[in-house]
């Protein structure tokens, strides 16, 4: 398989005659996102933006013939699917996908097209059944509305619950997850809500509802924003996640264009580069959750948000030591932000931590305590640090209360907005690089991506952590994060002062 310079990605689709949707859409999109996007066309549908006046499926040899032309030299990393005209066609594309996933894995999106935004039918009628036993096996996830989930499970799905159940049923039935968009019906007036369920577990993004007709083309959209950010490498939340923002960016910034007499399409903005294209993650502790029946009555603490500000956002370097006598020799260095990390407290703990508390006052530091958040508050510490597996045992109204600074860690897209609801002190991300400190190996950040978060919070104090040795600091200050988090750059360097010094010096400058 010959390596190419962009990401491939796949759209096996139907052809819209008026720009909107389908295979159009899918390129744009591709585009937007830095891939090459290759076509298999199912149909080449006759429509304009007010009606569909004809589908016409192409015969199975031609689809597969551009299938197995694609396959021999332009192997995707990641496929989308859209319109498939039939039931012949669907156990086509299902045969050849089984043979093409046996020769690697790659990650499959379909949108399950039954009817355009006109509400014209775009598939024959009882394509569910082959979908559901050839198609669905071999899908990381389908993105159907409302509607087509009612086809495909044969229930109705007026509401959460009942949204929830047929997910559910659909992913008894062989897929690994699905995204429910909520486009066509608000469950809360005025909000835009989407159900990903994803082995067992459900998350509702919620985005604001735009208004405007220019909406033709978002499901295609979306699924091929998610294909392509699967090919670039994100895990499956934060692809859902960057790719609602990036239909929401195309709602808003499309809906003053006039195209056609009907629904326009919607736009392809580029990159989605503002946090308030992206959706709000529902906690279930929070209030606003009952509306989608997603409250946990097993939650212990209530939703708290807002959390004392440091003196500064740019917190500058930040070495992460496991000692008091660490933390000591660094301040005595002109450091102000440290973090005391002790992974495995012996009977000293308390002592420890007080120790830290004492030297944090005595140097004026930002002191933060990992993990241990109860100790923390009861020495009176500067802040505390915490991971996302923190965020439902600790009591963070505690924490709030006493005054305490919380940072959080986060590992990607989805994390950060779920984190950001909390309005912490800070946000921290990584692993941005390999590191030996701590397996980090599947939540891998780079600085491209590190970037791309950063700029959605640009005035926010933002840490990045993880591998980051006084080389690659340059490239990691220059994605906008105000602090660079260290652990063996710092304590493992040969010369500690002059390690602090350069550091310093690539922060600050
Ligand atoms: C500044 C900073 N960022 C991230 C971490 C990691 O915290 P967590 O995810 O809780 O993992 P452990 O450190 O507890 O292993 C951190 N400590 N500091
Ligand atoms: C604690 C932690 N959390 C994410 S990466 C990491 C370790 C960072 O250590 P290093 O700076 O030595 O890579
Ligand atoms: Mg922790």
């Amino acid at each position: 398989m010959q390596e190419s310079s962009k990401p491939i990605v796949w759209s096996i689709a139907g052809s819209d005659s008026g720009g909107g949707a389908g295979i159009q859409a899918d390129l744009l999109t591709f585009a937007d996102f830095g891939c090459h996007g290759c076509t298999a066309i199912t149909a080449n549908t006759a429509q304009n933006t007010t009606d569909v006046a004809a589908i016409n499926a192409v015969p199975l040899d031609v689809l597969i013939s551009q299938l197995a032309t694609l396959q021999r030299d332009l192997f995707p990393a990641a496929i989308k699917i859209g319109l498939l005209a039939n039931s012949g066609q669907v156990a086509a594309v299902a045969e050849f996908l089984r043979a093409l996933l046996q020769i690697k894995k790659i990650p499959v999106v379909y949108d399950p097209v039954a009817v355009a935004s006109s509400g014209a039918a775009l598939t024959e009628g009882g394509i569910g059944e082959t979908v559901i036993e050839m198609l669905l096996p071999l899908c990381d996830l389908i993105t159907p509305n409302r509607h087509e989930l009612e086809l495909l499970a044969g229930a109705p799905v007026g509401s959460a619950g009942r949204i929830v159940a047929a997910a559910q049923q659909l992913c008894a039935a062989g897929c690994d997850a699905l995204l429910v968009t909520g486009g066509h019906g608000e469950l809360v007036e005025g909000e835009m809500a989407d159900l990903l369920w994803d082995s067992g577990r459900a998350d509702w993004f919620i985005g604001e509802k735009i208004p405007g007709d220019n909406n033709h083309g978002t499901g295609c959209t979306l699924s091929s924003a998610i294909a392509a950010c699967l090919a670039l490498g994100y895990p499956l939340r934060d692809a859902c996640v960057v790719a609602k923002a990036y239909v929401q960016r195309g709602l808003r910034q499309g809906k003053g264009e006039k195209i056609g007499s009907g629904a326009g399409p919607v736009g392809h903005c580029g990159w989605p580069s503002e946090l308030r294209d992206f959706p709000d993650i529902l906690l279930p502790s929070e209030d606003r959750a009952k509306a989608y029946g997603f409250s946990d009555t097993a939650d212990k603490f209530a939703f708290e948000q807002g959390f004392a500000p440091p003196d500064t956002s740019r917190l500058g370097l930040y070495p992460v030591v496991d000692s008091v006598e660490w933390l000591e020799k660094l301040a005595e260095r002109g450091v102000r932000t440290l973090q005391l990390r002790i992974k495995n407290p012996g009977g000293d703990l308390r002592q420890q931590v007080e120790g830290a508390v004492a030297i944090g006052r005595e140097y004026n530091l930002r002191l933060f305590i990992n993990d241990f958040w109860q100790l923390a508050i009861e020495c009176g510490a500067y802040g505390v640090h915490l991971g996302q597996e923190d965020l439902q045992s600790a009591d963070l109204g505690a924490i709030q209360r006493a005054g305490l600074k919380l940072g959080i860690s986060t590992h990607g897209f989805y994390e950060l907005l779920l984190a950001y609801r909390y309005r912490p002190s800070y946000l921290a991300i990584g692993a941005i690089f390999v590191t030996d400190t701590k397996d980090m190996s599947a939540q891998l950040q780079g600085t491209e991506k590190l970037a791309r978060m950063a700029a959605l919070l640009p005035d926010y104090p933002l840490v990045a952590i993880g591998g980051i040795s006084l080389a690659r600091a340059p490239a990691v200050a220059a994605t906008g994060v105000g602090s660079i988090a260290v652990v063996s750059a710092v304590t493992g360097a040969e010369n500690y002062r002059q390690a602090v010094e350069q550091f310093q010096a690539v922060i600050e400058n």
